[in-house]
């Protein structure tokens, strides 16, 4: 199913900042899955500035392009916004929560808002703040939670209505280390489990790499690359090896024998060109008499790939 598609959108602000160019991409959940069921996550990266908060304002239809078009699960949001953000759960960036009310009434409330009937609301709201790790302290007032039980209820409201698509700016913002990981594991199981397509927007790399299925990058408001986090990574394999002393001296033998080796701290990194390549590491480290500790591949980074694209 296509989720969202752009055409060659734009976005110019007053003042003449373009925070979008010419943006053609297509969201698929079935290629962001890799399967043919719904959900998965995608990471919308790109740096400060990047246009990540303009494109979900426009996915949600909460501002209009200035030219180009949109479709949001088959849905123009500039016609149908009421109709996109029925099917669409948002977490804003920032803290914009009441302090005066518990998670219950204020998820019910906005349950009630997206048009579920009283009952309905307040059942979507417990079993969505049970799913978010909140049951037990749903009917406590909001202002006297911790920021990542704040950031726990935007997440609530987002889902309370039982969406198709979720977009999620920066959901780990002020968050410990601890409260960081909870919450990628949280985003995780509901684009895995809940078959609802996750969009998340970040400038932390590392997060996203590590519970995305896909990526879109923009830079300065144009499309850097959008592809499947595995393919961009593909073929992009090294051999990293650790021998017990004489490294500098194996990569300088590898570099003789026409083998592009280098040492990152004590390891030794070679690309992994063909099976051919581990027969002359081995080659090179039997002649040198050295001990092997370790030879194994790892794959690149997501953070070195967008560092060799600028
Ligand atoms: N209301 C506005 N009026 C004028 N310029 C704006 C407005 N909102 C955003 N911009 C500018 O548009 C560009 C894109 O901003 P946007 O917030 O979409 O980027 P972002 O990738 O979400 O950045 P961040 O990670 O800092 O939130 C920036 O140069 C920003 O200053």
């Amino acid at each position: 199913m296509t989720v969202i598609t752009t055409r060659s959108l734009a976005k110019e602000y007053d003042g003449g900042v373009r925070a979008l160019d010419d943006l053609s991409v297509t969201i698929d959940s079935s290629v962001v899955s890799g399967t043919d069921s719904a959900g998965g996550v995608v990471g919308l990266v790109g740096a400060n500035g990047a246009g990540k908060s303009t494109f979900l304002k426009i996915v949600l239809g909460l501002l209009p392009p200035s030219s180009g078009s949109i479709q949001v699960l088959g849905l123009d949001p500039t016609v149908d916004g009421d109709l996109v953000r029925a099917r669409v759960g948002y977490m804003p960036e920032y803290d914009c929560l009441p302090p005066d009310l518990s998670a219950a009434e204020l998820v019910t409330h906005l349950g009630r808002m997206s048009g579920l009937p009283k009952t309905i609301a307040r059942e979507r709201a417990s079993e969505t703040l049970r799913h978010v790790g909140l049951y037990e302290e749903r009917y406590r007032q909001i202002g006297g939670y911790s920021t990542g039980m704040k950031q726990r209820v935007k997440l609530a409201q987002a889902l309370v209505h039982d969406p198709d698509l979720l977009l999620l700016d920066e959901p780990t913002n002020g968050l410990d280390p601890a409260g960081r990981d909870a919450m990628l594991d949280l985003v995780r199981r509901i684009g895995t489990e809940f078959g609802i397509t996750v969009v998340i927007c970040s400038h932390l790399l590392g997060e996203i790499e590590r519970i995305c299925d896909y990526l879109v990058a923009l830079d300065g408001g144009r499309l850097l690359r959008a592809d499947r986090v595995d393919a961009m990574t593909a073929g992009q394999d090294e051999l990293a090896i650790e021998v017990d002393t004489g490294a500098a001296g194996l990569v300088e033998l590898l570099m003789s024998r026409g083998v592009d080796a280098r040492l990152d701290g004590r390891t030794v990194l070679v690309p992994l060109v063909d099976p051919g390549t581990y027969d002359q590491i081995l080659d090179a480290i039997a002649d040198l008499h050295l001990a092997l500790h370790r030879l194994d591949q790892r794959r690149h980074r997501v953070a070195e790939l967008f560092a060799s694209a600028s």
